[in-house]
């Protein structure tokens, strides 16, 4: 598989090439240049295997540049009931008949970013030894992905990690997550800002293609086609859950119908014709969780509809309703009950956008980059916002009020604490089902790591795992900075040999 930009530049790259480069030359994000298709005898076939080899099936469609038994002993040594908690990694926990919770947040760092960064922390140490080189990670996180790549990267040999964070808007708890780790190769730099500076902050030092080089910089942010693609198999192993009791018989593939399909995938074969769908709600922000999710209904995954919801940072509940995406500015970002997720420039909507207008790298250049950076906003015409229905999305917001309702709810009708973001997902989802469709609501993180709210919602602490008792008090290892790219560049330039 060859990967192309976002933005226009259509040299073809390979999947190792761009796992360490992550941001494309031309400031665009990679995707495949076609989504690979499955038909009913290949689902047919990965619904009884571990989650590991699932991973190695869907993973094997999109690299090519690493030989199959390694991949494969990859997958294996990432995904194991030590690491995740239960055999089946990701087990979904039925809420009544047609609604379900899929647990993502077993792994170390309690949220569901872990699920793809253990896998990219071995993709790494397994490419960066067979180069004999290093590289320099510099990621941004509003609280989950920080602690999931610090905890996936720590130790490995060739890596180093400078993560930036909002300073002061993350929970306790995240921040306790990350700045307690006194690791040589984990740096911490708190900015004073929001998570979308420190996002701006990794692209322009990735936009800086003479200092990218030089200091070897990569990036485990969802910009990382890998990390897109690891999250993509959590939808294929929900589906499986979803649809066990149910599955219908299976009729031997045939080829989809001439010209039902755009040259880069979708919709589904027709022998998945009379499978039965789900659908999906996603907590989103960065809209990299949901972006897989639309990778896999490319893929022909039965899927219903992608549900996007929102906090109170409703841009892209915005958008789908309206066609209008207008990102707001660090003042206009609400501080909320679900942080992570108080994100107003969503990178990966550019993915999605890319393919709904046919792939248009020049068009997606003159949205992206010169309407975004002249007016600050871009609206797409009616008939393209019509034409996303076709592409199953749907969206809705929450507020810091029906998240503390929805988790009082859940905790009292099904007997589940769930998180602030799940919570803002299980909300939107509650207003979106339809009868005869299971409905999976991605969960987000563990709701000790929004403890403050979940006593506000229910008046009692949320259950902390034993190793992570008192971790607020450790000492804290981080370096805070005003929101310049400069300063960020030179703090690189001397922790880097
Ligand atoms: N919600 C994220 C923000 C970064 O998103 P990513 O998926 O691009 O890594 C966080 O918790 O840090």
């Amino acid at each position: 598989m060859k990967y192309i930009s976002t933005r226009g530049d259509k040299t073809e790259r390979r999947f190792c090439e761009i796992l360490l480069e992550g941001l494309a030359p031309d400031g665009g994000l990679y995707l495949p240049v076609t989504y690979p298709l499955v038909d009913a005898a290949t689902l047919a076939r990965w619904r009884g295997l571990p989650y590991a080899d699932l991973a190695f099936e869907i993973l094997s469609l999109y690299i090519d540049d690493i030989p199959a038994e390694d991949l494969c002993a990859i997958t294996r040594r990432t995904y194991t009931a030590e690491v995740f908690g239960t055999a089946e990694i990701t087990p979904i926990k039925v809420l009544e008949p047609g609604l379900a919770l899929e647990a993502l947040s077993n792994g170390p760092t309690l949220a569901f970013k872990d699920m793809a960064m253990q896998l990219l922390g071995q993709l790494f140490e397994y490419e960066l030894k067979r180069r004999g080189e290093t590289l320099n990670i510099l990621g941004a996180t509003s609280g989950d992905t920080g602690s999931a790549a610090e905890y996936a990267m720590r130790g490995k040999e060739g890596v180093r990690v400078f993560m930036l964070s909002p300073a002061g808007r993350m929970s306790p708890f995240q921040q306790a997550q990350m700045f307690s780790l006194q690791d040589e190769n984990i740096h911490n730099i708190a900015i004073e800002g929001v998570f979308d500076d420190c996002q701006d902050i990794v692209k322009a030092v990735s936009n800086d293609l003479a200092f990218k080089r030089q200091h070897k910089i990569g990036t485990v942010n969802s910009i990382n086609w890998a990390r897109l693609l690891a999250q993509v198999v959590y939808y294929f192993a929900g589906y499986f859950l979803a649809t066990k009791d149910g599955a219908p018989s299976l009729r031997s593939a045939s080829p989809p119908p001439e010209g039902a399909a755009p040259a880069w995938g979708g919709p589904a074969p027709a022998d998945l014709a009379d499978w039965p769908k789900v659908s999906f709600c996603v907590p989103s922000g960065n809209f990299g969780n949901v972006c897989a999710g639309h990778v896999a209904r490319m893929m022909g995954l039965p899927i219903a509809h992608l549900v996007v919801a929102t906090n109170e940072n409703d841009v892209l509940d915005e958008f789908f309703r309206s066609g209008v995406y207008r990102p707001r500015g660090s003042a206009e970002t609400h501080e909320t009950s679900s942080p992570s997720m108080d994100i107003s420039k969503a990178s990966n909507f550019e993915r999605f956008v890319f393919d709904l207008l046919g792939r248009d790298g020049a068009r997606v250049q003159a949205l992206f980059k010169t309407a975004l950076e002249s007016e600050g906003r871009f609206e797409i015409s009616a008939s393209e916002h019509a034409a996303i229905a076709g592409y199953g999305f749907q969206s809705g917001r929450s507020s810091h009020a029906d998240r503390l309702a929805t988790i009082r709810d859940c905790k009292a009708r099904y007997g589940v604490v769930i998180d602030t973001h799940t919570a803002d997902g299980l909300k939107v989802a509650q207003g979106l089902r339809e009868p005869g469709t299971t409905m999976l609501v991605l969960e987000t993180a563990l709701p000790v790591k929004f403890a403050a709210t979940i006593v506000e919602a229910l008046g009692e602490e949320p259950p902390r795992p034993a190793h992570l008792q008192g971790i607020e008090s450790l000492p804290k290892r981080v370096q805070q900075m005003p929101a310049d790219a400069a300063q960020v560049k030179r703090y690189i330039e001397r922790h880097v040999c």
